[in-house]
């Protein structure tokens, strides 16, 4: 099962592996051609309906594979107007091949005609509200006729992540969709075929520019909206909440604070006036200062917990009894992460550990990448929380998905990459809690946003 936000990520994904879309538009057309062949015996006459877009685009490249049927090709719109090449070179080589096609510039202007099969290839993924002229007429013309309809991708009008149609929308006797299921498409009362088209599994698996596409900023935002982030640690070492906090403004957060020990607040702020620094009493976190913490870390979207702390006793109960009463989205890192294996809580935890750090929280790891990815899953499914273990491949699961960052380098082992990597993805996260899930947050959303914060990349 597949979001149509997530297929887009795994279309790009493959596009870095070598996989060119057009190449999957191909791919699309083939299952198209072949689901037609399914559907209707050589000689039948099929008319092809297609949009603008990529979903028309697949079923132009089909028609190409269609020699023994007498096809019509309807295109709704100028074909100037078709919004992508590879749609446009698709529809160029039907023209150049002498196909029959037909341009349809208004409601008035269709014709289905009488076919035996309809393909229905008007809007995919890309459907916004209801459908406008011409598709509109299109589909109850092709609703109200007698021919076999075969959806391309999700049934014009249909949203493929919810099953909701805005309006009206195609009514298919079978959809073939593309590269995996799509939620929308589990209740339609139509037959769905899931068609390969050559995407590469480590388009899934592995991060790619694909991952980057939700961190899109919405250009209307304004201060606050993406996120306020507060950063616990401190003690012993002073550079690396500052490294966090820092990290943090990087990779997106609007805002980065700090709660640290009074005996070394001064030191971090001198690190940045970029930084709001708050003191609290003494040289180290301790359980006195777990309910101001809780207060203060209510207004904030992410708490980063753990840089510089130390692994004092007492600094350790605080973030047991802390993570204990907080319910909201929190990164743990460093000498936090041995507390979480026994602590009961309600937050969503994402934690960031280095392989040495997780086996002290009691995981196993191994140097086969793909035997510690295994390992990792396992673990953060009996943890309940989201683990990001670093290492040559950094290994993401919240005990579901997996994926795999592969994009570090030897020189990621100095000091305080680890924070600048917590940081970063308090960032997300606070980014996510705050906007885009309200919350809603779930530890998968963060799935396929955290490997760009390994990366250290601006969002
Ligand atoms: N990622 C993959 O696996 C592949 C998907 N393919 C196909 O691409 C479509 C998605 O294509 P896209 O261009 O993004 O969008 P659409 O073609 O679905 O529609 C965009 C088109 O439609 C117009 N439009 C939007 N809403 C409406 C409306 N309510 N009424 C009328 N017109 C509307 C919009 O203006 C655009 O012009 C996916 O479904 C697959 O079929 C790739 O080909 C293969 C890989
Ligand atoms: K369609």
């Amino acid at each position: 099962m597949i979001t149509s936000r997530r297929m887009a990520a795994v279309d790009l994904n493959a596009e870095a592996l070598g996989v060119p879309r057009k190449q999957l538009m191909e791919s699309s057309g083939n299952a198209v051609a072949r689901a037609c062949r399914d559907l209707a015996d050589p000689g039948a006459s099929v008319a092809v309906v297609a949009g603008r877009g990529n979903n028309g685009g697949d079923a132009l490249a089909a028609a190409r594979f269609l020699k023994a049927y007498d096809v019509t090709v309807h295109l709704l719109g100028r074909p100037e107007t078709i919004s992508t090449d590879i749609a446009r070179e698709n529809w160029d080589a039907l023209v150049a091949g002498e196909a029959d096609h037909r341009t349809v510039t208004d409601s008035a202007g269709f014709d289905l005609g009488d076919p035996d099969l309809v393909v229905d290839a008007m809007l995919g993924t890309g459907v916004t509200g209801a459908l406008r002229e011409p598709e509109a007429t299109a589909a109850r013309a092709i609703n109200d006729s007698s021919a076999t309809v075969l959806a391309v991708d999700v049934p014009s009008g249909v949203d493929a992540d919810t099953g909701d149609a805005a309006g009206l929308a195609v009514d298919a006797d079978r959809v073939v969709t593309f590269h995996d299921d799509k939620p929308g498409l589990g209740d339609l009362d139509c037959e769905v075929v899931v068609a390969d088209i050559g995407i590469p599994e480590a388009a899934e698996l592995f991060t790619g520019p694909g991952d980057l596409l939700a961190l899109d900023r919405d250009a209307q935002s304004h201060k606050g909206d993406h996120g306020d982030v507060l950063v616990v640690g401190g003690g012993p070492y002073t550079g690396a909440p500052a490294l966090a906090a820092q990290s943090a403004l990087r990779a997106g957060a609007d805002l980065a604070r700090v709660a640290c020990p009074e005996a070394v607040a001064r030191e971090v702020q001198g690190y940045s006036e970029n930084l709001i620094v708050r003191g609290f009493s003494g040289d180290r976190l301790a359980p006195e200062h777990v309910p101001d913490l809780l207060d203060f870390a209510a207004d904030r979207d992410a708490v980063v917990f753990g840089p510089g702390l130390g692994d004092a006793d007492e600094s350790l109960a605080a973030v047991r009894e802390f993570l204990a009463a907080y319910d909201g989205t929190a990164v743990v890192d460093a000498d936090a992460l041995q507390v979480v294996p026994d602590v009961d809580t309600e937050a969503t935890l994402i934690c960031t550990p280095h392989q040495g750090e997780l086996r002290k929280m009691g995981g196993e790891t191994d140097s086969d990448w793909e035997v510690r990815s295994d390992l990792v899953r396992e673990f953060a499914a009996d943890l309940g929380h989201t683990l990001l273990v670093k290492g040559a491949y950094d290994v993401v699961s919240d005990g579901d998905a997996v994926r795999v960052n592969r994009t570090g380098n030897p020189g990621m082992t100095v000091g305080g990459t680890g924070d600048v990597l917590a940081g970063a993805t308090g960032a997300l996260a606070a980014l996510l809690a705050a906007e885009a899930f309200g919350g809603g947050l779930v530890a998968t959303d963060l799935l396929e946003r955290l490997p760009a914060a390994l990366r250290g990349d601006e969002a």
